[in-house]
């Protein structure tokens, strides 16, 4: 059975303790591999590694040596594409045509972005004066902020890994990676081609593991890193911050959502039964932008209500060698349990089941998967736990609204607020919806429309802190003003 190992200092390593665990398909339900579990002391040589690396040859190069090499790792992901989608794929059982239009293509660009962005930023210069009319000058300089925690989730692994990786080194600094258990594969993949890229030893480090008491405690405990990155559970993210607090470390969080789909009367019908049918179901739900909130204008209620259910019975369930599906398995049986536990609460709670709310019957080689049928209930009230909380499952609750305030306070009634999806012809209300709502991100008669320029992240308990484009490098160094006395 093939086995998973650390990538520290540029060499896979083994877990002192002997302790392994498994990696599960979640397509069929057996085991892909066996992964080390990383101890304390996995963690601190990692991190070791990580501040030699910083003072090394990494940190005396130019900006453009190092982003030269970032251009082989992006060039290095695009030649073993077919590598790093069978891994992707097999680790989160998510369809081949999903992972190699997005996952991979966006590893790779993670580094190219940001390696071409940091060569042509400017800092700012002030010219002030002085009592003695002589004046001064202050200019600003962005030094790396050092070693960097980056501890990414399992929805999409290459490509949420990357993008924390490729802006930390575009900056200049060393990083060590916790994936999560879920998807060890293509981060360990990736120190092949870092070290074929010419990535010196020490600079991308990974150790594998739980969270809690396990590799990712280690990483946060660990007093020597001096920021981290995370993207995953609300709650997690407010473990990760409070271990950060001990030594004033800086945390970049991108955390749950629940997020809110608005349908206007005056849409384009076909438009946005499509974008709705990806923003609910694809990757299976599992993906932090997904409308779990659909809110329907009362006219088109009923149309739109039947269009989605239709769509969603069309979905093609299989696993990702299988070239027609378009709809995978669930990450893992605990986390359908959790999911079943919500399809079980919405009818309890008296919803309407428009269409799934169980489990599928799939052959018998897949029944051992995380499956889950693409589910849609209208007739819940606000307050449910169905409506208010993260399911992060292929679902979607939908509920009339009759005028636009009402819509947008159903939005903004949550303490999440990371995305938001309007659909309208009337380009004006759009503007004026998008200005109201308390969401990190909106888009207008499109979903996960991805410039990797902008600002990314989330408002309220959604996260704190953007990354994309020039806010990546607000977090990845620290700014210097020199004041120079004429
Ligand atoms: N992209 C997103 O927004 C994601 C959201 N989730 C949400 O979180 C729920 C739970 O899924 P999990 O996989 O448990 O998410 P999680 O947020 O706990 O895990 C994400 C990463 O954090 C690590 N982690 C967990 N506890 C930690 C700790 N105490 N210290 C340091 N690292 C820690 C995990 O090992 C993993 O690498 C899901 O049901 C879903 O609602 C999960 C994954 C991604
Ligand atoms: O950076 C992106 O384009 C996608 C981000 C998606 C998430 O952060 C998520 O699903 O957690």
């Amino acid at each position: 059975m093939k086995e998973i190992k650390h990538y520290i200092n540029g060499a896979y390593v083994g877990s002192a303790s002997g302790r392994l665990f498994d990696n599960i398909n979640p397509a069929n339900g057996r085991v892909l591999s066996k992964v080390h579990e990383a101890g304390r002391e996995e963690v601190d040589a990692a991190v070791r590694a990580a501040r030699a690396a910083l003072k090394g040859p990494w940190g005396r190069m130019s900006v453009e040596e190092r982003t030269a090499i970032l251009h082989r790792v992006a060039d290095g992901i695009t030649a073993r594409f077919d590598e790093f989608l069978e891994a992707e794929c097999l680790d989160t059982g998510k369809p081949r045509s999903l992972a190699s239009h997005i996952d991979i293509p966006r590893g790779a660009a993670n580094f190219k972005v940001f390696a071409d962005l940091v060569k042509n930023v400017a800092a700012e210069a002030f010219e002030m004066a002085t009592p003695d009319g002589a004046g001064a000058l202050n200019y600003a300089v962005r030094r790396p902020k050092g070693v960097i925690g980056v501890i990414s989730p399992w929805n999409l692994p290459l490509l949420l890994m990357t993008w924390k990786v490729g802006p930390a080194l575009a900056c200049g600094n060393t990083v060590v990676v916790k994936p999560s258990e879920e998807t060890p594969t293509t981060t360990a993949l990736l120190g092949e081609v870092m070290q074929q890229a010419g990535v010196p030893d020490g600079v991308y480090n990974v150790v594998h593991g739980f969270g809690g008491n396990s590799a990712g405690a280690f990483l946060t405990e660990h007093p020597d890193v001096d920021a981290y990155t995370f993207t995953g559970e609300t709650g997690t993210g407010e473990t990760i911050m409070k271990a950060a607090a001990n030594g004033v470390r800086q945390v970049s969080l991108e955390l749950g959502g629940k997020n809110a789909g608005i349908v206007f009367a005056d849409c384009d019908m076909d438009k946005a039964i499509e974008g709705t049918l990806r923003s609910a179901f694809a990757n299976c739900g599992q993906v932090c932008l997904g409308t779990e909130r659909i809110y329907v204008q009362r006219p088109i209620f009923d149309e739109f209500v039947a269009r989605l259910k239709a769509g969603a019975e069309q979905l093609v369930l299989g696993p990702p060698d299988d070239a027609t599906s378009n709809f995978g398995p669930l990450i893992s049986l605990k986390h359908r349990e959790k999911v079943l536990s919500y399809y079980q609460k919405a009818v309890e709670d008296g919803a309407t089941v428009i269409t799934g709310g169980g489990v599928p019957d799939m052959p018998a080689e897949l029944a051992h998967g995380a499956w889950v049928q693409p589910t849609i209930w209208t007739g819940l009230k606000d307050d449910s736990a169905v409506v208010t909380e993260e399911i992060f499952g292929p679902c979607c609750h939908i509920r009339p609204f009759d005028s636009e305030e009402e819509a947008v306070a159903l939005a903004n009634s949550l303490p999440y607020g990371l995305a938001s999806a309007i659909w309208t012809e009337n380009v004006t209300r759009a503007h004026r919806v998008a200005g109201q709502l308390e969401a990190g991100i909106v888009w207008v008669n499109s979903w996960f429309l991805r410039d990797l320029r902008t600002a990314f992240g989330g408002s309220k308990q959604s996260g704190i802190g953007r990354e994309g484009g020039v806010h990546s490098l607000e977090f990845y160094t620290e700014m210097k003003n020199i004041c120079v006395k004429l």
